[in-house]
């Protein structure tokens, strides 16, 4: 592969400094995998590893890093000059070594992982220059303007302004004299003020790690101090494994402490959702300031903002999703993975990595310690932790002498729901006897309620009465979901909507069409039935929109000024509500339906969290789950409260299976418009897949999501034992397959999502 003018070079040499070399290969945020070689004119000499520069690439100029020396095979006349070389702090050595561990890892093209840590390229840009004033005049008399109060209060606030600060812009000084901003504009014309470019990084506060934490309890000192150790160390990683409501986040945030009392970084990963909570508030009360936030909802200059600030080093923490662990620290000394077990860390779209893994090798290129928080660890890091990779630090109590109530499991089979009724029509109920009774005496008892119901919207399906039809996206193999609130119908893979049709599509019954199955606004309804007196919200993350909105119903909800919450899994982490006492599980088997490889895992892991939600003060909590299979391990894991047994159940269960992680997974997904060519493609990479005695080729198959955006979907899944070496095997299977004009292949290593 090589761009025109460029030369795609070989393997990077460790030098960091290559004065004496003229030419220098460069890797730039396209998706190919060569580096590509540039001559360096005398004026840019020397360039070392790491420095940002322009270069040309066909016809554009592309943003690019230099990573190494050119490889010699191409005479220097005949290599297009470097154009220029960024004014911005190099990347980091550890930086450029996860690029090219996750390129390898995932398969992905290194220069679409670069395009990951250069994900503002206008953050590089000088911040654009804002127009400040300053006073030119000591009084308005010296000038020829008219002499109104706003012009003096103005004047007088100009002169008053400190002159350590950068100088005031016109808002800036409007609020100050409490005028128009068209008051300064007139000042400025009649030159009593005059304008002046500023050019200003914003200024971000420091966390203070010097503040005084809590008191600890002996077991949580315990942690913080080997915590605190690690944080001072080097390389390390710590499964930090805590029940619910124990105090994890107090004790990493002294390993944060100490890695800013060392005067380096620290970043906290955190599955996206659970941004909306409260951590950074908790953060703030801790250190004094706020940490910088990290995720794919903040406004473009926001994210430029924080880049900038992260790559000048003026930013000591971060907390993040996934994509933060590209941020170019310059001196990252920690990393904390909170709900490490949690599968939003995987990326399915662009390069498929894991980034709690992708953090372990951060820390490893960067000689840093890592902290994987949960009160449910995957059984991966488990198993690190039980054959010594991991260190292993448990927390075993709640905090406060709180207690972790046993869950109780409603037998769905013995105890079924009874119709409610809907103004004479009898309605179908989503809620057993004995959880109604519980939540009965739990609004009696002014305390709260969590009902759990991980799905969206009214209904699950619409069938029509008359001839059976079922209402299934255009563009996709799914059910459309009723959205009663907003009136339409909705595919939760490509988000098509549509309003909901009054007649069947397919047989022209009027009024046939009905809802089949609860979502979270169908179960409200009945909430709202049966309990008319109690103050009720529904929680989703599409009832939940604007960057607010989760943080003023958390509010509410610490306040006490709601009773009954019907949530899906955004109300499932992180939150501490000392008057929720009841949480109902509604349908504890949904997640097990389907059962792909970590199906029981994460029903466990999830339903775990939320049946933490309960009981975490003063107030003893209970947990309901209701269940048609009661005797499923998964079931009897979580009635036992015990995270232990559950794991090594599922562990024998994948070692007898050779899965991971006794084993290792590689999906291949082709997909295409046209469905012979997909189904041909598959056959064709079966032709050629490899084979061994360690290993097998499962598929091709119609993935189980056939259809998604109109792209027919089939399935390959190499499974291979831990020894094999998955990378190179796949790379040349790739190669060797002929495939059909468009189809596309995606590679997925270690796959989470198996639709
Ligand atoms: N030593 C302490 N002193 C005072 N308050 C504490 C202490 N430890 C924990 N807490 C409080 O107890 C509550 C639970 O702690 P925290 O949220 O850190 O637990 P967690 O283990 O992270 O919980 P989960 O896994 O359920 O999210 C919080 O309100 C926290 O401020
Ligand atoms: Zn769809």
């Amino acid at each position: 592969m090589s761009a025109p003018g460029a030369k795609p070079s070989g393997p990077a040499a460790n030098a960091s400094l290559f004065g004496a070399s003229r030419r220098v290969a460069v890797r730039v945020p396209v998706p190919v995998d060569s580096l590509y070689d540039y001559a360096v004119p005398p004026e840019l000499e020397p360039l070392a590893a790491g420095d940002l520069v322009r270069v040309p690439l066909g016809k554009r100029v592309e943003l690019g890093v230099v990573w190494g020396e050119g490889a010699a095979d191409v005479p220097e006349t005949k290599l297009r000059p470097i154009q220029e070389r960024v004014d911005a702090p190099p990347m980091t050595q550890p930086l450029r070594d996860l690029v090219d561990w996750c390129a390898a890892y995932t398969l992905a093209p290194a220069g679409q992982v670069l395009r990951m840590a250069l994900s503002v390229p206008e953050a590089l840009d000088p911040p654009r220059p804002r127009t400040g004033y300053t006073p030119q005049v000591a009084d308005l008399a010296e000038t020829t303007l008219r002499v109104t109060e706003a012009r003096q209060k103005v004047l007088e606030a100009a002169r008053r302004w400190p002159p350590s600060e950068p100088p005031p812009t016109a808002a800036d000084l409007a609020r100050r004299a409490g005028v128009g901003a068209a008051v300064i504009k007139g000042l400025a014309q009649g030159g009593a003020l005059a304008a002046v470019p500023v050019v200003e990084d914003p200024v971000i506060a420091a966390p203070d790690p010097h503040r005084a934490g809590p008191t600890l309890s002996p077991d949580q000192a315990y942690a913080a101090d080997a915590l605190r150790a690690s944080a001072r160390a080097g390389f390390s990683v710590t499964l930090l494994e805590g029940v619910t409501g124990s105090g994890k986040t107090e004790v990493y945030f002294e390993a944060i402490a100490e890695a800013l009392a060392q005067g380096r970084q620290a970043l906290v990963l955190l599955p996206e959702i659970a941004l909306t909570a409260r951590w950074p508030d908790r953060f703030q009360q801790r250190f004094g300031a706020p940490p910088a936030p990290w995720h794919s909802d903040l406004p473009r200059a926001q994210r430029r903002d924080i880049w900038r600030a992260v790559a000048f080093g003026r930013v000591p923490v971060v907390v993040g999703a996934r994509s933060a662990l590209f941020l170019p620290f310059p001196d990252l000394g920690l990393i904390v993975v909170d709900e490490e077990h949690d599968s939003a860390f995987k990326q399915d779209e662009g390069v498929p990595y894991n980034a709690r893994d992708m953090a372990v090798v951060r820390a490893r290129a960067g000689d840093l310690a890592v902290v994987l928080a949960s009160a449910t660890p995957s059984l991966e890091t488990v198993l690190n932790a039980r054959a010594g990779r991991y260190e292993h630090l448990p927390l075993p109590e709640r905090h406060g002498g709180a207690t972790l109530p046993a869950p109780g499991l409603v037998d769905l089979r013995a105890h079924p729901p009874e119709k409610w009724d809907r103004q004479g029509v009898p309605a179908p109920s989503f809620l057993a006897p004995p959880l109604l009774d519980a939540m009965a005496e739990t609004l009696r008892n002014r305390e709260q309620t969590l009902l759990f119901l991980n799905r969206r919207g009214y209904a699950p399906l619409t069938l029509c009465r008359a001839c059976g039809h079922r209402l299934q996206c255009p563009n996709c193999s799914t059910w459309l979901v009723e959205h009663r609130h907003r009136r339409v119908l909705q595919c939760h893979h490509c988000d098509y909507r549509t309003p909901m049709p009054e007649r069947c599509p397919s047989c022209d019954t009027p009024d046939s069409l009905a809802p089949c199955g609860p979502g979270v606004e169908r179960l409200a309804e009945e909430v709202a039935a049966r309990f008319p007196q109690a103050r009720l919200v529904v929680a989703a993350s599409d009832t939940l929109i604007g960057p607010t909105a989760a943080a003023e119903l958390v509010e509410r909800i610490e306040q006490g000024a709601v009773d009954i919450i019907v949530g899906t899994q955004v109300m499932a982490k992180g939150h501490h509500f000392p008057l929720l006492t009841l949480v109902g599980v509604v349908d504890a088997d949904l997640g097990l339906a389907g059962g792909d490889l970590r199906a029981a895992e994460r029903t466990f892991q999830l339903l775990h969290q939320v049946a933490g939600r309960a009981g975490r003060a003063q107030r003893p909590g209970r947990v309901l789950m209701q269940t048609t299979d009661p005797e499923h391990p998964v079931m009897q894991a979580l009635a036992a409260n015990d995270p232990e047994r559950f794991l090594s159940v599922e562990a024998e269960t994948r070692r007898a299976l050779m899965m991971p992680p006794f084993g290792r997974l590689v999906a291949l997904i082709v997909s295409g418009l046209d469905e012979s060519a997909v189904s041909a493609a598959g056959k064709a990479l079966a032709r050629c897949a490899p084979s061994a005695e360690d290993m097998e080729v499962l598929g091709p198959a119609p993935a189980p999501l056939a259809v998604l955006r109109r792209q027919h979907r089939h399935r390959l899944l190499l499974k291979a034992a831990r020894t094999v070496r998955v990378q190179p095997l796949v790379r040349d299977w790739l190669a060797a397959a002929v495939l059909p004009p468009g189809v596309r292949v995606k590679v997925d290593v270690d796959p989470y999502a198996f639709l």
